[in-house]
């Protein structure tokens, strides 16, 4: 044993671990009130899949949080620590929390494999996924792996068409739109046609993501975790996704729907950032009916200037990220820009030009 004099002089309060860090994947599940987000809780939970799970959820009130608890507990002795966010009043409060929480169950970090944090039916999930981003020392011992999103076959419709106030936006439909996995659960309760418009309603808001369907909330655990959505590795898979996005119509006056362009050559990074700013930040460009475009959910995959590298860029709400990709521009590959917006009121024609104008301005 050491001598208690060979102590150096300053003791960090908290021992630093040593060795490579391993990431621990947070996949967030959001779904609308009754949707099936617990069901699917309780059978991740149980299923057999080796992986040592921390549940996360976040509530309003208490009572629902206590009924939560009831109804997780049920899973077994599979954890036996979890942790409550009971004081769930959206953005704010919900970031705080969830920091808070997962500071905690990092203290607890070798127990762990994998954290899944529910929100609550009517929080915003973007506000939850920022908070992995705007953390960095958080960034770098978690890292968001997915969005997925439970909707209810036999009601979701119902919530998507639902008319808000001006200006508001229907919860139900940004959900899907932050979305890289949804689960329509339920489809016991309705019949095909009706599962059909469902899918296509879905797939016309986010043209990104991936649909299963399902009963009881029982899905295929592989289609769910591990789904690495904002992964700078995964640039070749997502490339490859963004070619077969196309530009979706409507489903409903001022609905949230997905459009795609592609523009060919390689862009100044300067202006590549004033133009994002520009759309995300100042809300600066319009449809024709002169309303903002509001982007919720953005991707692409860009040439830059300079740059031999593929670079990746990724956007929830008013946060977004430029990296670069492992993967190299090859000698005689076309370089082009392709991009990826989901949100309300966008206009593909208008963004287009406006995309092409900004990138020809003097940096
Ligand atoms: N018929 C039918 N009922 C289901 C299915 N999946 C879940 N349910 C029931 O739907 C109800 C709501 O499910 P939950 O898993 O609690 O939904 P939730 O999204 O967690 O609900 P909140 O926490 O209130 O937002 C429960 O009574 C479930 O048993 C299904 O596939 N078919």
């Amino acid at each position: 044993m050491e001598e208690e004099d060979e102590c150096p002089e300053l003791v960090p309060i908290k021992e630093k671990q040593t060795g490579p860090t391993v990431q621990i994947p947070v996949t967030i599940i959001t779904g609308y009130l009754g949707a099936g987000k617990t069901t699917l809780l309780n059978y991740i939970l149980t299923e057999q899949h080796n992986k040592r799970i921390a549940v996360i959820l976040n509530e309003f009130g208490e009572g629902s949080a206590l009924e939560k608890s009831l109804a997780v507990s049920q899973a077994g002795e599979l954890y036996e620590e979890w942790l409550e966010l009971r004081n769930g009043c959206l953005c704010c409060s919900v970031k705080d929390n969830g920091l808070k929480a997962i500071e905690n169950l990092m203290e607890k970090k070798g127990k762990f494999d994998y954290i899944l944090l529910e929100t609550t039916g009517l929080a915003d999930p973007g506000a939850v996924a920022s908070m992995f981003w705007v953390d960095a020392e958080l960034g770098s011992d978690v890292y968001l792996d997915g969005i997925v999103t439970v909707i209810d076959a036999k009601y979701g419709m119902q919530h998507l068409t639902e008319e808000k106030p001006e200006g508001l936006i229907n919860e139900a439909a940004r959900q899907i739109a932050l979305a890289d996995l949804t689960i329509i659960n339920k489809t016991d309760l309705v019949d095909d046609s009706e599962l059909v418009a469902l899918r296509d309603t879905v797939r016309s808001i986010n043209g990104l993501v991936k649909i299963l369907e399902t009963q009881k909330s029982r899905v295929d655990l592989s289609q769910v975790l591990d789904l690495h959505s904002f992964d700078i590795n995964d640039g070749v898979r997502l490339a490859e996704k963004l070619q077969l996005v196309k530009t979706s119509q409507p489903h409903l006056d001022k609905s949230m729907l997905t459009i795609t362009f592609e523009v060919p050559g390689s862009v100044s990074e300067d202006l590549l950032n004033i133009f994002v700013q520009d759309l995300l930040w100042e809300k600066t460009f319009k449809n024709k009916a002169g309303l903002p475009m509001a982007v919720i959910r953005l991707k692409g995959i860009l040439s830059i200037q300079q740059k031999q590298k593929k670079v990746m860029l990724q956007g929830v709400h008013e946060l977004y990220e430029l990296d670069e990709t492992p993967e190299s521009w090859a000698d005689h590959e076309p370089r082009s820009n392709r991009l990826v917006f989901i949100g309300r009121n966008l206009d593909g024609e208008i963004l287009k030009k406006e995309f092409i104008s900004a990138m020809s301005n003097k940096v």
